[in-house]
């Protein structure tokens, strides 16, 4: 038990590096890349102080090479789920009776090993196994990972301290207890620094875990496992199973102890994981926390004051980074038909000059999408709007799969805002633009707010104070991350809390306190220092 009242070192948001030509990361993070790249790694299963290798594997290949082998991953079987919440039960009691600053320290060393000896390996995996160029992995595997860790603990300490107040003669005390049971966490492919979050979070605030990363995020997850045993997460604290999502699934939502699902990624994934709870709800031994961060379709909308240079410049960023593989990318555009004919000459320019390759070559601004799948998603929708009589292909339209799944930066041009692309979440590098009349910027809010069924992140462009005002209000619920006069994407932890309402989820804020809070269970304690002795009022004489 702690001898002090500790604090923890300030949390603070670790700087991005360069990665300029001649910069010592630049060197490091290519000789990591092709290290991994001529090698095949093979990620076990993580379950208490055993690395299990069930034999059923896959293959782990790079979306920008496909028939590239880097690597296989071992996929569990019942018995290993079941092994998993077993192990993560067994480590329960001894962990959440740790004193706070040990489980702090663990998670803060993890911190520094990414900011340093991992840096490399953790970005280099990322570029390989979900093809982010060196920027794109840098601010995620690195340096939101490395923030999220640290401004938890800071987030830990602050729940800690916030107590209730005592009158006299009385001491009024809350502990915040881990959860009864286990949290399952599950976590897309687009973020190592989700993966990385979404189990640790529960676990610094003594929960156990068990952990299943996405199919396409393997590379990096097995990093991301290395770093909490050389950290010193004890054995069973966190466990990572990988296979089929509805085994998996069926197993663990279906045990007794299941306390809590820690969930990012599709709005049909949660749904349907929140339907499967509440079909077992009778069976736990508590009330399960669901916490689900869930798709979008984010929106720019600029005002007729707007300049087009900031607005081309956010579209070409929030919609293409990462191939727009964000929750946040900027998706549908909603852009004054004043302005249109500068945007749209700066914005086509941008999209002209942007490379797709390999991140290994680093003159390359995007890269391959994820899967076949999704390439032969966006493929369809491509082609759907080069047919269709309301839109049309301005820019980008092409695709080729044969060595990567590589599809253009594209945008559709639609005079229908109701078009399919301006509703749906494509989660690739489509951009759908709606060009409105200038006098329609009252009734074009309207729209943005009721197009689609998400409320994730959202951006207005403007020069007129009123607009922005009156855009912010009638916008309130339209996104839970609003940005005035920036793109879209890339929020921060500790500055710009992350996470959107409606179909986009619950809205526990990644990266904030609201989130931690989810994982604990407070209890009260009154201690009375003089209790009375005699049950009569004074009144009663
Ligand atoms: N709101 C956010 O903060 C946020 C952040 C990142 C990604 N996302 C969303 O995630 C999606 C993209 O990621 P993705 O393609 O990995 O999403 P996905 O829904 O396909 O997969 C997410 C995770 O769920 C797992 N899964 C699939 N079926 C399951 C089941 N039946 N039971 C349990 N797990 C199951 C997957 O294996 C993966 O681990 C997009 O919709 C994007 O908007 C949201
Ligand atoms: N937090 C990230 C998005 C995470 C979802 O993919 C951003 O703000 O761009």
């Amino acid at each position: 038990m702690p001898k002090g009242i500790y604090n923890v070192p300030k949390a603070f948001n670790e700087p991005v590096k360069s990665y300029a030509p001649g910069t010592k990361e630049r060197e490091q993070v290519l000789a990591a890349f092709k290290e991994m790249y001529n090698s095949t790694v093979d990620v076990p299963l993580y379950i208490g102080s055993e690395e299990i290798r069930t034999g059923d594997t896959k293959t782990i290949n790079p979306p920008f090479d496909h028939k590239k082998v880097v690597g296989h991953y071992h996929q569990a079987e019942k018995q290993h789920v079941a092994q998993a919440i077993e192990a993560a039960l067994k480590a329960k009691t001894q962990w959440a009776a740790m004193a706070w600053e040990h489980r702090a320290s663990i998670f803060l060393k993890a911190a520094e090993l990414l900011a340093g000896p991992y840096r490399a390996k953790i970005n280099a995996a990322t570029m390989i196994g979900q093809a982010k160029t060196v920027h794109q992995a840098e601010i995620d595997s690195a340096c939101e990972f490395i923030d999220f860790l640290r401004f938890n603990v800071e987030f830990m300490t602050k729940i800690y301290a916030e107590q209730p107040v005592s009158s006299e003669g009385i001491w009024n005390r809350m502990e915040h207890r881990p959860l009864e049971g286990f949290i399952y966490a599950i976590t897309p492919f687009n973020f190592t620094a989700i993966s990385g979050n979404l189990p640790s979070a529960p676990a610094l605030m003594g929960n156990v875990v068990v952990w299943k990363p996405s199919a396409t995020q393997m590379l990096s997850a097995g990093v991301i496992m290395e770093v909490f045993k050389e950290a010193g997460l004890p054995a069973g604290v966190i466990n990572m199973v990988s296979g089929n999502s509805a085994m998996i699934s069926e197993v663990l939502i279906g045990s007794r102890d299941f306390a809590g699902v820690h969930f990012t990624g599709s709005t049909g994934v949660f749904n349907d994981i929140w339907a499967k709870i509440g079909q077992n709800i009778s069976k736990y031994k508590t009330y399960p926390r669901i916490v689900g961060e869930t798709g979008g379709k984010d929106f720019v909308l600029a005002h007729p004051s707007s300049i087009p240079a900031q607005v081309a410049t956010a579209l070409s960023r929030g919609a293409f980074e990462y191939q727009g593989q964000k929750c946040s990318a900027a998706s549908r555009a909603y852009i004054p038909k004043s302005i249109w004919p500068q945007v749209k000459e700066l914005l086509l320019a941008d999209m002209a000059s942007m490379k797709m390759g390999s991140p290994e070559d680093m003159s390359n601004f995007v890269s391959a999408v994820i899967t076949e799948s999704s390439f032969d998603k966006l493929a369809a929708f491509i082609d759907a709007a080069k047919n269709a009589n309301d839109a049309e292909v301005i820019a980008g339209g092409n695709y080729d799969k044969s060595v990567g799944y590589f599809i253009e930066p594209t945008v559709i041009l639609t005079d229908n805002p109701k078009y399919d692309t301006m509703c749906t979440e494509l989660f690739g590098p489509v951009l759908t633009i709606h060009v409105y009349e200038d006098a329609k910027w009252e009734e074009t809010l309207k729209l943005v707010d009721e197009t689609s069924p998400y409320a994730l992140t959202g951006a207005i462009f403007s020069q007129d104070r009123y607009a922005i005002e009156q855009a912010t209000k009638a916008l309130e619920n339209s996104a839970g991350n609003f940005y005035i006069n920036d793109k879209p994407t890339g929020a921060v932890v500790g500055q710009q809390p992350f996470g959107g309402a409606r179909a986009s989820g619950t809205n526990d804020k990644a990266g904030s306190i609201l989130n931690l809070l989810r994982w604990v269970s407070p209890r009260t304690i009154k201690e009375t220092f003089v209790p009375p002795t005699d049950y009569r009022y004074p009144f009663l004489g």
